[in-house]
Formats: C-alpha cells, sequence, structure tokens
C-alpha cells in the first residue's frame, strides 16, 4: 500500500498544483510567443537560471545534492577540445552516463523512463516530420529516403526505430561505450545495421559540414556545456528548411519535484544527481536560443505520465518534461 501511494508521488504533485501552477502552452506557438522569440530580452541564457521575475519559478533552496555516480571522476579523452567552436562536452556528466552505459538496453534499469517514453516521443517526431517533409505518416516507412541524426543517442533506442521507419540514420554520443552498446544491439537486426555510430559530438560533424534532413537530440541539451553553442551546432548540421526535434525538462518547481526529488530521491527511477535542476531551460530560453541559431520553433508538446497505467502521453502542459520541433530558416 505504502509503495503504490509512493508510486504516485509525482502524478500527486502534478495533479494537486502542490508546487507551482502549470505553464500551459498551445502545441503551436501563439503570436505572442513567436514574437518573444525574437526579442532580445536575455543577454545570455548559457546554463544559467535566468533572475526570479523573469521566470516567475522560484529556485528551489538548494539544488540537488552531489551526484552518486561510481564513475563520477572518470576522465573523458576527447578530442572535439581542440576544435575552434566551443566544446559542448561536460566531463561530469560524461562520466555519469558512462557508469550506467551497460544498462541502455535494461527495460526494467535507469533508462526505464526513456524506454517507457519512447512511443510518445516517435508519435510525436513521427508527426511533425511527416507534416514538414510532406510525408504519409501511416506509412510504415514514413522517413524513407531522409537522413536523421541523432545526437546524443546513447544505446540507440530512438536511433532505432527511426531506422526501421525507413530513415539513413547517423547516431553520435560522446561516450564511447554508450556507441559500443548501440553498435552491439543495432547488429542484431538487418534494418538496425545500417544506422551509423559514432563517437564524436555535434560540433565535431559541423566541422566534418555534414548536413541532414532532420536533426534530433532529446534529453541532451541539459547535460551540455553552453546549451546555445549547442543548438548552434544542431542547426548548422540541419539543412535550409530542414527539421530540429529537441526535448528537455523545464527549470520549473513542479520540475524539480517531479523531475529531481521523486524521480532520483524518492521513487529511484533514476540515479540520484542525474539532473541538475539550474541546467533546466524554461520553455522561452530554449525558442530564445533556437530562434538565435535560425531555428524557428513551429510546434511544442509536454509529455504527461499516467501513473495509473505507467504510460506516457502527449499534452499541452509543458511545466516538466516538454518536446519542441522547429525548422531551419532558409538561405
Ligand atoms: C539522457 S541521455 C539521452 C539519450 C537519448 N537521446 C534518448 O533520449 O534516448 C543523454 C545522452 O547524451 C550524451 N551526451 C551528453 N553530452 C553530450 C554532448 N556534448 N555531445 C554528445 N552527446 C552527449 C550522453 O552520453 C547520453 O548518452
Ligand atoms: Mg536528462
Amino acid at each position: 500500500m505504502a509503495s503504490k501511494l509512493l508510486h504516485r508521488v509525482p502524478w500527486l504533485l502534478h495533479r494537486v498544483g502542490a508546487v507551482s501552477a502549470p505553464l500551459k502552452y498551445p502545441r503551436t506557438l501563439s503570436p505572442t510567443l513567436a514574437a518573444f522569440a525574437s526579442l532580445r530580452l536575455l543577454s545570455d541564457v548559457a546554463p544559467r537560471p535566468l533572475p526570479v521575475a523573469a521566470t516567475g519559478n522560484s529556485p528551489p533552496a538548494s539544488t540537488s545534492p552531489a551526484p552518486q555516480f561510481s564513475g563520477s571522476s572518470e576522465k573523458f579523452e576527447h578530442n572535439a577540445k581542440s576544435s575552434s567552436v566551443r566544446s559542448s562536452l561536460k566531463d561530469p556528466e560524461l562520466a555519469k552516463f558512462s557508469a550506467i552505459a551497460d544498462t541502455w538496453w535494461d527495460s526494467e534499469g535507469p533508462f526505464k523512463p526513456l524506454h517507457l517514453m519512447n512511443p510518445t516521443r516517435l508519435a510525436f517526431i513521427r508527426s511533425t516530420l511527416c507534416r514538414h517533409f510532406g510525408k504519409d505518416p501511416s506509412s510504415a516507412r514514413p522517413f524513407e529516403g531522409m537522413k536523421i541524426v541523432d545526437v546524443g543517442c546513447g544505446g540507440g533506442i530512438l536511433s532505432e526505430p527511426l531506422a526501421r521507419m525507413g530513415a539513413s540514420v547517423t547516431g553520435v554520443d560522446a561516450v564511447d561505450k554508450n556507441i559500443k552498446i548501440a553498435r552491439i544491439h543495432a547488429d542484431l537486426d538487418p534494418v538496425t545495421s545500417t544506422i551509423e555510430y559514432c563517437c564524436t559530438t555535434a560540433e565535431k560533424l559541423v566541422e566534418e559540414q555534414r548536413k541532414f534532413d532532420a536533426v534530433i537530440s532529446l534529453e541532451v541539451i541539459e547535460h551540455v556545456a553552453d546549451p546555445a553553442e549547442f543548438c548552434k551546432s544542431l542547426s548548422a548540421l540541419t539543412i535550409p528548411e530542414g527539421a530540429l526535434v529537441i526535448s528537455t525538462i523545464n527549470r520549473s518547481m513542479r520540475a524539480y519535484a517531479t523531475a529531481i526529488v521523486a524521480a532520483e530521491y524518492l521513487l529511484h527511477w533514476l540515479p540520484k544527481g542525474t539532473h541538475q535542476w539550474s541546467s533546466f531551460l524554461i520553455p522561452e530560453e530554449l525558442v530564445l536560443i533556437l530562434q538565435r541559431s535560425s531555428i524557428c520553433v513551429k510546434e511544442m508538446a509536454g509529455f504527461v505520465h499516467n501513473p495509473l497505467t505507467g504510460r506516457w502521453s502527449l499534452s499541452d502542459d509543458i511545466s516538466v518534461n516538454f518536446i519542441a520541433f522547429g525548422t531551419k530558416k532558409g538561405q
């Protein structure tokens, strides 16, 4: 009984609104928000929270305690640091993912929430990309002929279904162990064995002048060194009129209560220290930094979890997990 109640904590916090009022968004951006995106209101939206007055959200008394990852002192060799572009790499973040790399395909392990969210994320990607590229969303392989890069692909849990939907997929991740796991798993099936996996970064791909019809980066931006620079790299990888899909966690009080306190400390869905509240972006910041990178955000949706069914679904409530679809300006 007690454990059943405990599992409903995030849902209760969410429903009761005990922590903060929900931020509601229309799926398609309103003219007001689109106009906001073109304003130069923030001098620097790099990984620093805005003043409380600007966000309407109060920061928690303290950010989450120190990460509890066995591999957190690991040193990462990455040649991306020699690049003229600022590196997106943050070693402590990479160490966290390296420490749990062998659990990527354990649907009951630390990546269980991502496995559970996958069908919903894919539904958003399928509908937005098909609409933008004039593809048939009811087709078994709607992305046939499209080149898609999955930046921060981890063990490939998103790359593989994208390949099954017909895309020519490149998956890149800064953690070598992730790429090795992704390669082994993809090779189990001839369809996914076509995926190109590479241990590298978005900025390195830009240096190599790689271009893609669609760039996808889910749950990565909150782990990079400089979100604005990262978005510039993602944009540079996108062809003119191409598409970008990005997801992350809102820097709201509700996200602190559910995505950190409940998910990491009460329910142990994620290892403690997985997320730093101050590294989250509010949707307006993401829209703004993408706008500055020549990406116009056209659609946004939230993901909400139903503890009774264990399922995630798309929602207008973007107060915790949200996903955005944008298009690159033509030349
Ligand atoms: C939460 S996981 C998300 C994995 C995958 N995108 C998904 O949603 O299923 C974040 C991933 O980003 C990778 N990562 C973190 N910083 C990165 C960077 N600067 N460049 C490339 N990958 C990065 C991590 O190694 C990790 O695999
Ligand atoms: Mg994350």
